[in-house]
Parts: C-alpha cells; structure tokens; sequence
C-alpha cells in the first residue's frame, strides 16, 4: 500500500520504517526539516534499537520524508502521529491533531475528487470521540464529504520506548476502530505482512472508533495502576523490612496478577503514562464522573520520588554536598526523558542544597538543555567519585556491574529507586521497597 504518517517522532518513525520494511510505501511527514532531511539520509533522528538499520535500509527509498502535506494526495491512507500533550490542567491538548487533520483535509481537497475515499487513521492516542467528533470535523472543513471523500478510523498504538521496533513487529494485539467495513478492509490490507511476518498469532480487535481510543486509555491506565499498587505494596514491605521483589515473585506466578510490571521502586514516568492517565481522568470528570482509584495512582506515582531523597536524608544531609544522579532517562533504553523520575529527585536535591552531578548512557544532552546549570558526568565512576551520596533512578544494564567504583565516594551511600544495584560490604544500601 501507498501510506503517509503524519508526525515522525518516537512513534512516527517506528512505524513508517516499519511499514516500510513490511513491503509498503511509506512517506513521512513532518513540519521538522532535521528530521525530514535526516530519514531522507536514511538516518533515524530518534534513538531506538533496531530503528537505525531500518531507516538506513529503507531511508530515501521506500521510506520518502517531507514537510509537504501535498504528499498524501499520492497515497491511500494517512496515520496521524501527532503529540497530544496535556494542558496546564490535564486535560488533552488536541491543537497538533487538529493542525494535522486541517492540513490533510486542505491537501485532500486540493487534489480534486477521487475515486475511493482517503482513510486517515488516529495513530496517537486521544480520549473517545476525538477521532470522530474534532479530527473527522477539520477534515471536513475543507469542503471533504465523509464517506465519499474520506473515512476516518482508529489504531493506538501499543509500542514501548526502548522496544518499540519488536513490540510493534510483534504486537499483543491489534485494535482496529471504524464504523466503515471500507476502513476495516484497508486496516486489515495494511497489517496483513504484519501479521505473516509476527511470532505467532496476532489477535485482532475490530471495534468502534471511540471503543478503540478507549482500549488505548485503559491499557495505559490499568499498566500505570499497576505499577502504583505494587509500589503501594512495596512501600508497605520496606515498613515491615520486607523485600517486595520476593513478594512480587510470589504473586506473579498467580495468573489472574501475572508477573510482568511488579517492579516497584522510583515510580513511572516517560511521554505517555503520566499524560495519558491525567488526560482521561481529566475527561472523564469533565463527565461527571471521578475516577478514584486512578486518582490515587497518580497521587502513589508523584510521591515515589521524595520517598527515595527521604531515605538519603535518613542516612546524610546532602547540603552542600556532591550527590551523584544514576540514570535520566525515564526507562533504559531510550534517550527521552520526558516526565522521567530523575526530574523530581534532581529538584529536591537541589532544594536541600545539594550539588547534583548526573549520569546517564544516552539521555544526557537532552537533559542538559533543561537543566544546564547541574554537572555532568562522563561515566557512572565519574558520578560517583568524591560523591556523598548516589541515587538510582534509572535501571540501565551498566549499573549493575558497579563495584569499585563506590569506593570513590566520599561517603557510599547509595539509595536504589531500581533494584539494580547489588547489596554489597563497603557500601550503605537502601532499596526504595526492599
Ligand atoms: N512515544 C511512544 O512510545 C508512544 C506514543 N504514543 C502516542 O503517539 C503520539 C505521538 O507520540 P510521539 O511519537 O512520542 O510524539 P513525538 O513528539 O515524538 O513526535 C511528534 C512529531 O510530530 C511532529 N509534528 C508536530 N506538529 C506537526 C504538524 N502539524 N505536522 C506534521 N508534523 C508535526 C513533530 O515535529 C514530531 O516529530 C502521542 O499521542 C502518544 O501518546 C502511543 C504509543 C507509544
Ligand atoms: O502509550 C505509550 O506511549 C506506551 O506507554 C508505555 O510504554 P513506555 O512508556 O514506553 O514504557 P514502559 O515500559 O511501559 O514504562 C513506563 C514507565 O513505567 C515504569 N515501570 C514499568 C514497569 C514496572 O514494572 N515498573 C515501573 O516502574 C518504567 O520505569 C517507566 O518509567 C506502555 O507500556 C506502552 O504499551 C504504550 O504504548
């Protein structure tokens, strides 16, 4: 198939290249020229493993980039991977969406008629109705009737950062939303080499387009909630000097609980936990109705970071002193640090007075453009050298081969926020639930 996706950031460019490996023709478009030029280059202007190889094989030539919308005209379908960030109070901030939708209904109406409709999908993720009701009505706006000149349909996305080229190549499922058996022709064409190619079989959910947008919140929420309650689990452990992995072992072998996302500590964070679950309890008060167990996971994940400085505190006063940050970016893996714990902790380590001095493998240059004034280190040993103190919130591979290195510290106190660091003599451990 001839596909264009809107918007090539983290999820943009995962599933164009993919796309494009799986045989179609993809082109990407974005208001970025960086990012046009560097997938033209067949460079990947994200950080992702596995993402560089697809882009260098495919860049340039199954894999087109611009910044002209005009390009979709040339295609069949257009996914929108827009960002929808939040607003100051939570709620879903749709302006990129409906920019987007707006230039695709210009560029579709500039081509004049046609003779099957153009399907554009939501690829990101929006409360229900937004398909419908806001992106739906911007297509229209410019003079496009939906049915004949357009369909509309939903497809979230379920890809993590740091595995997003596997997860999206071997999805759990795939979540189609369309109220147009057209539309669901043209998702089920468009997936089909997904679904040869994947391990195994890929249950396939065809629904409503506000159902398929409300799978994606509750997937995210459930995943989110998850998290909280082991950490609220987990904090009640450390009270009673009990390890919570070992608990968290135990319950996992229960089906119903499953042993996946057990693992408490600093708390979640990255681009879309965090926004997703303000934006839907957000919408759903906005209703009427306030969800109160997803409340309080917000509430557990936001205080998870200044529990951690308070057992640094219990064991020194870090005023004045050298603290060394383990890790920036909200999950290893990746280079985004969007909502990453690591912002919480340096800023109460700053407000106790504390020189902060930070180390993370890949996600340092983004970091330093929000906080340039803190030092950063080359390497986790020159983190940890004269330090007073080291916390970890990031469970990169690397900090668990530290050893020597502690003994540089000025004071070896090290307080986990991952369990990734070993138990060891010559260092003061604490773990955040264990
Ligand atoms: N990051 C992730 O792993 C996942 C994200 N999602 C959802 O996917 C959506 C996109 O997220 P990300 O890829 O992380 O965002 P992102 O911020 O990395 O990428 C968005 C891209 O859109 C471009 N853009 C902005 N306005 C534009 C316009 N008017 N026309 C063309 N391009 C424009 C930006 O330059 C940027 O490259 C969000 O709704 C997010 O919740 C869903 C699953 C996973
Ligand atoms: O909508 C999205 O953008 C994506 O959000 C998450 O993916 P992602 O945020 O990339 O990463 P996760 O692996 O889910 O981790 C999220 C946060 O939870 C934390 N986490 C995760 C698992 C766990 O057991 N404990 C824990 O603290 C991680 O450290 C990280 O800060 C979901 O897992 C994806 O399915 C979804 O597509």
């Amino acid at each position: 198939m001839n596909v264009s996706i809107v918007g090539s950031g983290y999820v943009g460019t995962t599933v164009a290249a993919c796309l494009a490996d799986l045989g179609h023709e993809v082109t990407a478009i974005d208001i970025d020229e960086g990012i046009v030029a560097a997938i033209n280059d067949g460079e990947s202007p994200i950080h992702e493993p596995g993402l560089d190889e697809l882009v260098a094989e495919h860049g340039g030539d199954r894999l087109r980039a611009t910044t002209d919308y005009a390009a979709v005209r040339e295609t069949e379908l257009t996914m929108l991977a827009l960002p929808t960030p939040s607003n100051e109070d939570g709620s879903i901030d749709l302006q990129y969406m409906e920019a987007g939708a707006s230039s695709v209904g210009e560029a579709l109406a500039a081509g004049g008629d046609r003779e099957e409709p153009h399907l554009v999908v939501t690829k990101s993720t929006v409360v229900p109705t937004t398909t419908e009701e806001r992106l739906a009505a911007r297509i229209a706006d410019a003079g496009l009737e939906r049915g004949t000149d357009f369909l509309v349909a939903s497809n979230p996305e379920f890809q993590r950062e740091g595995s997003a080229v596997t997860d999206f190549l071997n999805p759990d499922k795939l979540v189609f939303g369309a109220d147009d058996e057209r539309a669901f022709a043209m998702l089920r064409v468009l997936y089909a080499p997904l679904r040869e190619a994947a391990d195994g079989e890929v249950p396939t959910v065809e629904t409503g387009i506000a159902e398929a947008e409300m799978i994606k919140y509750a997937n995210n929420a459930f995943l989110a909630s998850k998290v909280s309650l082991i950490n609220d689990i987990g904090n009640v452990c450390k009270e009673f000097g009990v390890d919570a992995y070992e608990v968290a072992d135990a319950i996992g072998l229960d089906d119903r609980i499953g042993e996946r996302f057990l693992r408490s500590g600093v708390g979640w964070g990255g681009s879309c936990f965090p926004k997703d679950t303000d934006a839907i309890i957000s919408a759903a008060r906005e209703r009427g109705y306030d969800p109160a167990v997803l409340s309080a996971a917000v509430e557990l994940n936001d205080a998870q970071p200044e529990r951690l400085l308070s057992l640094l505190d219990d064991h020194v006063d870090v005023g004045g002193k050298r603290v060394a940050v383990l890790g920036l970016a909200f999950k290893p893996g990746t280079d985004d640090i969007r909502n990453t714990r690591a912002v919480p902790v340096i800023e109460g380590l700053q407000e106790r007075g504390a020189g902060v001095v930070a180390y993370d493998p890949v996600a340092t240059e983004n970091m330093r453009e929000r906080y340039p004034d803190i030092e950063y280190a080359g390497s986790a040993a020159e983190a940890l050298e004269d330090a007073s103190g080291a916390v970890v919130v990031t469970d990169w591979d690397e900090f668990a081969a530290l050893d020597a290195e502690f003994d540089e510290m000025a004071d070896p106190i090290v307080v986990d926020g991952r369990r990734i660091i070993e138990r060891r003599d010559g260092i003061t451990y604490e773990g955040l639930t264990w």
